[in-house]
């Protein structure tokens, strides 16, 4: 016999009292203050806001688990902390690009890698993280019984941190120096052959840098920071940054047409060969083969030196930035000689040349007299801006042509996100190739070089890293422009908090949208004119790149037909109609989940102003999303709820649902018995029915939707439950119940055929869970087949998390034996329990009942990316089970799996109803796949 540990026995008593059940008809307003780890305990992570970052975490799990002494709140490893603790906006405020100075900086830098190009500095660093992995029991059983392994690809761990990426004006090298010098990141170099560099610090730090200026400025690093720079090929580095970015992340490469944007899945296999055009001052071609395997196929010495060098003399503008914004108010017509200028305002028709191509940039000039006072700087830069681009892009194609490639990847930082520069070599590509060749943009698009020259460094393990390991976030600083923020890390809260109110409000007055004039004449060769819509930010490219944390636990979810072409949103909010309508469900959800917020972290003014932040920094995401959808990235609706999640961590916000969840655990927990009796009594028959029937009406406890949420004022849980379950009118909207309980029960001659093993993807809390899956979980084990509940490793509304699901089991298990020895078996019960209260023995020893964490922290599910545990539970899994709306509906429901699959939920959604199944709110969706 086993015992359950004494504070479950508590926490189960208090669970029956059915007055205590009332307590939850109203959203409470205020909430128990647990203790939770101090803002110290917490290991901070750095967003610099403007830079680039990509997150490496420690190779251990994606793990969401609380640190000792923490119950039941959890921190986001995989979310940016931004510490500003003594954080100041430097120089004038109303600047438009303040710096911002983080003083209190500490991080532990490891590695440093440069390119000095002829006009800027582009730097990547990597700072290290503390492995603070926690390793409970659950875990180590689960490890015990699934032989879950930690990363067997490499003979040397990928260290936990972040790799940062910064850029200077190479005109302003003193500053990149003193940058290097405040941050101490010359000391981390201490043998370019060795990785990690445990080394003392010898006396020969060396630097792998890139570009001329590793040559021209090495005497200046030995002496102002005592280290030697070691070269690497510049076109070597260019090809590894490229490769290993179209490798490692899924959203790097995009095309840019007529202002819409539109991200490529690079299939790897498929990746070679192709032309990489990077557009830094100069112009390199290279035909890349494989990696390491390419060639400097040609250049041209016109390209960004050339734009920002004539466009600063024939401007007067004092930066590139200027210049380009001027672009966007330019008409070129007033400077290009147009065709319809040489023949009379006609067309020449018989070479296909339309009156508004441009003959010849510039050309105008010559035959005006006019000096150069007399024109537009906007028209000069516009102009300017025309003829290099369409040149580049002449120029990409005609060496594509040369070598029979269809992709050609344009990178360097004269691209800088300017959707009118991409629209433009787009235009140029697809019109002389007559689409044939494709051109596409890189999100990283200057970093090549630096990044290439950083996998120089033997031995950081980053070159075999796959896109499932890197989680991309966007942090509460993404929305915002403006501000080279300099020095991690941000510890404070506080200061984090009243930081935030200050850039928010900068934040907004710099991301006003700048109208674009849409530009009066076609292109040269006849083409239409590049008509880049809506809003132009010239600086987009600060933004559009998010932080990539490395998670090398992470897997793809074994049991997909087909990883290749699986797609986790079902809703794709591409379409505008339907992106504004989630956008308005959300944004009216926000105050009800500020005050669920507030209250559970005790309604405190503290609380009340992370809220607040919160708020505003959710709605900044938000508005950004409204304004350019692709802004960070590929966008479904399981993104914007994960956002919302990830965005509560950032202000520490970690389980907002927590009271109301166990409120529902204890109230549902003690009717269970009764629920369980009631369905032993019933014919196997019945029982499968009530029990699927079970799992659809308890999944109306969803503090998601609004439309529930309402109804919790008007009963209590119990009351709702049977509501909902007298309303479960067959056939349900899509009912595949019979094919179900046909390859349950069998029919006929044909016996039933347990399944091996199921995995129950559970959703929420409360009777979701206890009336619901945990039923069902029973039923199976009772049939012979093991069971793996995988829930949440973070909390996302009120679903069950794998850390509270022990306790919930345990407690049931209470009261029933099969869930007991099934639970003993799987290792979920901490201690033997001493006194089974009801009557039920048997005899066989058990099938295991067990629960692995899914890997992430959202309503929905992403199977491209689960944890090795999850991964390892499916290796003999042949049944998988996917309940509630957003694991089944709006992410899943068109995944097609190797083995048999159930979808089970309540669409408690007017809207998603009529989309998805034709139906109304409330409609329930049991859809039964066999294996493909
Ligand atoms: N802030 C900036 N200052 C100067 N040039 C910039 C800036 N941002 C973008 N550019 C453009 O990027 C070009 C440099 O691109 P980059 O890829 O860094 O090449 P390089 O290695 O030659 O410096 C410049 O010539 C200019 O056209
Ligand atoms: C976030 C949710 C997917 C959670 O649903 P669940 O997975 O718990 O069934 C769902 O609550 C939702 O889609 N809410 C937004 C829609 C609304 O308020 O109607
Ligand atoms: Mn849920």
């Amino acid at each position: 016999m086993s015992r359950v540990p004494y504070h479950l026995i508590e926490a189960g008593r208090k669970g029956i009292q059915r007055e205590r059940e009332r307590e939850i008809m109203a959203s409470p307003t205020t909430e128990d203050h647990s203790p939770h780890i101090g803002i110290d305990c917490i290991n901070e992570e750095t967003q610099q806001i403007s830079e680039k970052d990509i997150v490496l975490e420690k190779g251990g799990e994606k793990d969401m688990a609380p640190l000792p002494g923490s119950s039941s709140i959890h921190r986001s490893s995989s979310r940016p902390q931004l510490d500003v603790s003594g954080a100041a906006i430097q120089g004038n405020f109303e600047e438009k690009d303040p710096t911002i100075l983080l003083p209190n900086q500490s991080d532990d830098i490891s590695h440093l890698a440069l390119d000095i190009g002829g006009s800027l500095i582009k730097l990547v660093y990597f700072s290290r993280h503390a492995d603070r992995q926690v390793d409970d029991r659950r875990k180590r059983k689960v490890k015990e019984r699934l032989g879950v392994s930690n990363g067997s690809r490499r003979s040397y761990p990928i260290l936990g941190g972040r790799l940062h990426f910064v850029k200077f004006e190479t005109s302003k090298l003193n500053e990149c120096l003193d940058f290097i010098y405040s941050k101490q990141l010359h000391c981390g170099g201490m043998d370019s052959r060795c990785w990690p560099s445990d080394a003392p610090q010898s006396e020969n730090a060396v630097i792998k840098a890139t570009g001329g200026g590793a040559y021209k400025f090495a005497d200046l690093f030995k002496e102002r920071l005592g280290v030697s720079i070691e070269k690497e090929d510049e076109m070597n580095c260019l090809v590894a940054g490229a490769n290993f970015l179209l490798k490692a992340i899924r959203h790097e490469a995009f095309t840019h047409m007529e202002g819409h944007k539109e991200f490529v899945q690079i299939d790897h296999n498929d990746l070679f060969p192709y032309l990489l055009v990077n557009i830094g001052s100069g112009v390199s071609m290279i035909k890349v083969d494989g990696d390491g395997e390419f060639q400097r196929v040609s250049g041209t010495n016109v390209g960004g030196g050339t734009y920002w060098g004539l466009g600063k003399l024939l401007t007067k503008c004092k930066s590139f930035d200027e210049l380009l914004e001027l672009s966007q108010r330019g008409d070129n017509s007033t400077i290009d000689m147009l065709v319809g200028d040489i023949y009379g305002g006609m067309d020449y028709s018989k070479i296909g040349l339309s009156a508004s191509t441009i003959a010849s940039s510039f050309g105008k000039a010559i035959s005006e007299n006019k000096e150069l006072e007399d024109y537009n700087p906007e028209d000069i830069s516009l102009s300017l801006l025309r003829m290099i681009s369409y040149n580049i892009g002449q120029i990409a194609y005609l060496n594509a042509l040369r070598f029979g490639l269809k992709r050609i990847f344009f990178g360097g930082f004269f691209i800088r996100g300017h959707a009118y520069t991409m629209d433009t070599i787009s235009f140029a590509v697809q019109f002389w190739s007559k689409g044939d060749a494709q051109a596409m943009f890189l999100r990283h698009e200057g970093f090549l070089g630096a990044l290439g020259a950083f996998m120089s460094y033997e031995k950081h393990g980053l070159d075999d890293l796959m896109v499932h390991q890197l989680v991309e976030r966007f942090p509460m600083g993404a929305p915002y422009i403006g501000g080279n923020v300099h020095g991690p890390p941000l510890g404070d809260l506080n200061e984090k908090i009243s930081w935030m109110e200050k850039f928010v409000r900068k934040g907004t007055e710099i991301t006003a949208p700048v109208p674009m004039a849409p530009p009066a004449t076609t292109g040269l060769g006849g083409f239409e004119v590049p008509s880049s819509k809506g809003v132009l930010r010239p600086d987009a490219s600060k933004l559009n790149v998010g932080v990539l944390h490395l998670v090398p636990s992470l897997e793809v979810f074994p049991l997909l037909a087909d990883p290749r072409t699986y797609e986790p949103n079902t809703i794709d909010l591409s379409d505008h109609g339907e992106l504004e309508y989630w956008f308005t469900v959300l944004s009216e959800h926000l105050s009800d989940l500020v005050d669920k917020a507030v209250a559970s972290e005790g309604g405190t003014d503290d609380a009340k102003r992370r809220g607040d932040a919160f708020a505003r920094a959710f709605s900044a995401h938000l508005a950004r999303l409204m304004e350019e959808p692709a802004a960070y990235g590929k966008l479904g609706l399981a993104n914007l709820l994960e956002l919302r999640e990830e965005c509560l961590r950032e202000f520490h916000f970690f389980d907002a649902y927590r009271t109301i969840k166990q409120r529902e655990n204890e109230a549902s927990l003690a009717v269970l018995p009764d629920l369980l009796l009631e369905l032993d009594s019933m014919t196997e028959d019945m029982r499968l029915l009530a029990l699927i029937e079970g799992v659809l009406a308890a999944n109306i406890f969803d503090w998601g939707s609004r439309a529930c949420v309402d109804l919790y004022h008007k009963g209590t849980i119990i009351e709702i439950y049977r509501m909902s379950r007298k309303k479960m009118q067959r056939p349900w909207r899509v009912d595949d119940f019979d094919a179900f309980k046909e390859r349950m029960l069998g029919s006929g001659e044909r016996k039933p055929q347990p399944h091996k093993r199921a995995l129950l993807f559970v959703d929420n809390s409360g009777a979701d869970i206890v009336l619901g899956m945990l039923p069902l979980a029973r039923e199976l084990l009772r049939r012979g087949t093991e069971v793996v509940l995988v829930a949440n490793s973070l909390p996302a509304l009120n679903d069950v998390t794998a850390m509270e699901l022990p306790d919930i089991v345990a407690e049931a298990a209470k009261h029933c034996d099969i869930l007991r020895g099934a639970a003993e078996a799987g290792g979920l019960l901490v201690d033997a329990m001493s006194n089974i209260q009801d009557g039920y023995k048997e005899d066989t020893p058990s099938v295991p009942l067990m629960v692995v964490e899914n890997g992430c922290g959202s309503p929905c599910i992403d199977l491209r990316q689960v944890s090795s545990e999850l991964a390892a539970a499916a290796k003999d899994a042949d049944l998988v089970i996917l309940e509630g709306m957003g694991r089944s509906l709006h992410t899943n429901y068109n995944a097609k799996f190797k083995c048999d699959a159930l979808k089970l939920a309540m669409v408690k959604n007017q809207r998603l109803a009529q989309k998805l199944v034709k139906g109304n709110i409330y409609d329930c969706v049991c859809r039964y796949e066999p294996a493909s």
